[in-house]
């Protein structure tokens, strides 16, 4: 297993183009929240604009307009019970994240299916908590066109997989990954996260148990959404997200009990500006 530590983070973040623009930092559509998770759709896209995504976009359910326009007055929304504006925003996007608190009603399963059948192969998808685990019961990953990338905690890989936890072994869950979709990424997140792509396992040498709030890995989404917008679909991008959202928590682990997902997105584009002038 390759060990991920900060060297990437100076090769995937480096000093902008003076001449650039937001619409060279990536499209990003976040398809999250319900009525009791709304927090989840908020750390998300909040996390995706810290992180540097140059126009973000989130489909959620009317109700929670207010409160993403509130806190992150930088995202659009819209509704994503609407057909028409739904399939409009994943064609205008090159970067989709579905699933943080979007529960599994039958819109959501709409709302999965309908990501997964109507992009192509300049798109990345990631797919995140609820889409998990509606994408279980079904064949639907194998359809997609898209890079996908899948970020389960242990539970929900259980549910992918059908992996008993105890029988998560890197062999093991290479060989699940292959038979769901041999050029998915998969991101086993856990102690010490790892990152599965065809023949390659890594490892983040990063992370605390301090991280063990909720919203840490919706947390982790937007920032693995802000980073493939900006810097590309590459296993050196995906492992410089899954890095800094670590590091930064160790940072913060030093001098607080528990590490607060707010504050690691807070903290978000001082350490990017770090590791982009090493
Ligand atoms: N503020 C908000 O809006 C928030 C909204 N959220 C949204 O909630 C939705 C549900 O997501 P979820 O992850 O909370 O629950 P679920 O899919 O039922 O999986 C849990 C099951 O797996 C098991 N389990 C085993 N190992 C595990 C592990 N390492 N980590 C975690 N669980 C582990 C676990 O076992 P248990 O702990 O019960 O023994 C249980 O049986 C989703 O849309 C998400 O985005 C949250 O992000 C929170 C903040
Ligand atoms: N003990 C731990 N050590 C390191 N990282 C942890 C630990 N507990 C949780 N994390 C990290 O926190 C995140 C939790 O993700 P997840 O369970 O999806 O959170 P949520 O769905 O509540 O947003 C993952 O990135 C995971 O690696
Ligand atoms: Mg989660």
């Amino acid at each position: 297993m390759e060990k991920v530590n900060k060297v990437v983070l100076s090769q995937v973040i480096t000093p902008r183009d003076p001449q650039s623009y937001k619409g060279n930092y990536g499209k990003i559509l976040i398809i999250a929240g319900s009525t009791h998770f709304g927090g989840a759709a908020i750390l998300c896209s909040s996390a995706a604009v810290h992180s540097g995504a140059g126009l973000v976009t989130v489909a959620t359910t009317p109700e929670k307009f207010t409160a993403i326009n509130v806190k992150i007055p930088e995202a659009m929304t819209i509704d994503y019970h609407s057909k028409k504006d739904l399939q409009l925003a994943i064609q205008n996007s090159n970067v989709i994240a579905i699933g943080p608190g979007l529960g599994t009603s039958s819109v959501a399963k709409g709302l999965v299916k309908a990501v997964l059948t109507n992009t192509n192969a300049e798109q990345t998808i990631i797919l995140d908590a609820s889409a998990l685990t509606i994408i279980a019961e079904t064949d639907l990953l194998l359809q997609s066109e898209a890079n996908l990338v899948l970020t389960p905690h242990q539970g929900e890989w259980q549910r992918l997989s059908q992996l008993p936890i105890a029988q998560q072994t890197p062999e093991n869950s290479q060989a699940k990954l292959r038979e769901l979709n041999p050029k998915a990424i998969l991101i086993l997140k856990k102690h010490l996260s790892e990152i599965y792509y065809q023949d390659k396992i890594l490892q983040i040498q990063a992370g605390n148990p301090g991280m063990a709030t909720g919203g840490m890995g919706d947390t982790l989404t937007g920032i693995l959404a802000g980073f493939i917008g900006q810097f590309g679909f590459s296993i050196k991008t995906i492992s410089s997200a899954l890095l800094i959202h670590s590091l930064i928590a160790d940072d913060l682990n030093e001098k607080n009990y528990v590490v607060l997902p707010s504050k690691i997105i807070e903290k978000l584009p001082k350490y990017m500006a770090k590791f982009s002038q090493k």
